[in-house]
């Protein structure tokens, strides 16, 4: 999906918290938002997520604009976009069906009552609960494949966090929309599901991910994208952002000193 912000700004109650922001994503291309905290980078995703209309401008997928669809054919469009957040949510069942969940809710419901008669034919045949392939596959991308049987409430919180991943991929969305996936993680964690997300990329997924860690964005992004206030300041690929930023507020940010001014704490 070729996914496109055009001049797009957000606000609530005549406070803007997005200015004409102008950003696209391609298939195959990781995007990093990066910028301090409420510089509008959960904002930014939510409109991606097609979880908030823009109060101007436009968001485009594949040239269309969601919210001018009818809600029907927009939820449709909103199935192809994958979304994890912080922190993970798991239902109280095992990992597989986590994952699978991902996949149920994006198909009609004919599909799902034939899914579920699968399981109980396979159940009852095999007397043990059985996986399919392509759930077994969205789990070996972040290394529990072997685990998809366990209790979800066991799983530690990194691990929960990539059954998360697990399930926003399965369904093999076009977009990945990331919110600080792994800012909760230890490096083990973290650095598996970067790896996750390269070989999602290497897919041709498009992901489009937030974070407060610029080495993460250094190591992971096609394209960075500085925010603050608001604004877009600058957007490029990671090496020239970081070592050659053109905006004297990004050469701060990533100097680290940002968060002070004459010692009084700005962000
Ligand atoms: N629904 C809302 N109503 C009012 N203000 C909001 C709303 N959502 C966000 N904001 C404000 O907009 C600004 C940007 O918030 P946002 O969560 O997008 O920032 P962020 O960059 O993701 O921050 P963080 O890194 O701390 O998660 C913040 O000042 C926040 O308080």
């Amino acid at each position: 999906m070729n996914f496109e912000l055009e001049r797009a700004s957000y606000g609530v109650d005549g406070t803007p918290i997005l200015t004409d922001i102008s950003l696209a994503v391609g298939a195959g291309e990781v995007v990093t938002v990066i910028g301090p905290s409420g510089a509008g980078k959960s904002t930014l995703l939510r409109l991606a997520a097609l979880f908030e209309r823009p109060t101007d401008g436009a968001v485009r997928c594949d040239g269309t604009e969601p919210w001018s669809l009818p809600r029907g054919d927009r939820l449709a469009l909103r199935r192809r976009i994958g979304v994890v957040f912080q922190q993970a949510s798991l239902f109280e069942t095992s990992v597989a069906r986590n994952v699978d969940a991902g996949r149920r809710i994006r198909r009609p419901w004919s599909s799902r009552l034939r899914g579920f008669a699968e399981r109980l034919t396979a159940r009852w045949i095999h007397g043990s609960p059985t996986v399919d392939d392509r759930t077994l596959e969205a789990l070996e991308l972040v290394g529990l494949r072997d685990e998809w049987d366990r209790d979800a409430a066991s799983l530690s919180g990194g691990e929960a966090q990539r059954v998360s991943f697990a399930r926003a991929l399965a369904p093999r969305p076009e977009l990945l929309v990331l919110d600080e996936p792994t800012s909760d993680l230890d490096p083990r964690n973290t650095a598996i599901l970067e790896r996750a997300i390269g070989r999602a990329r290497d897919r041709d997924h498009g992901v489009l991910l937030a974070t407060h860690d610029m080495h993460q964005a250094e190591r992971i992004s096609d394209r960075v994208a500085f925010l603050l206030d608001g604004e877009l300041v600058e957007i490029g690929p990671p090496e020239r952002v970081f070592e050659e930023p053109r905006d004297e507020r990004t050469a701060r940010f990533v100097r680290g000193d940002l968060l002070y001014d004459e010692n009084e704490l700005l962000v």
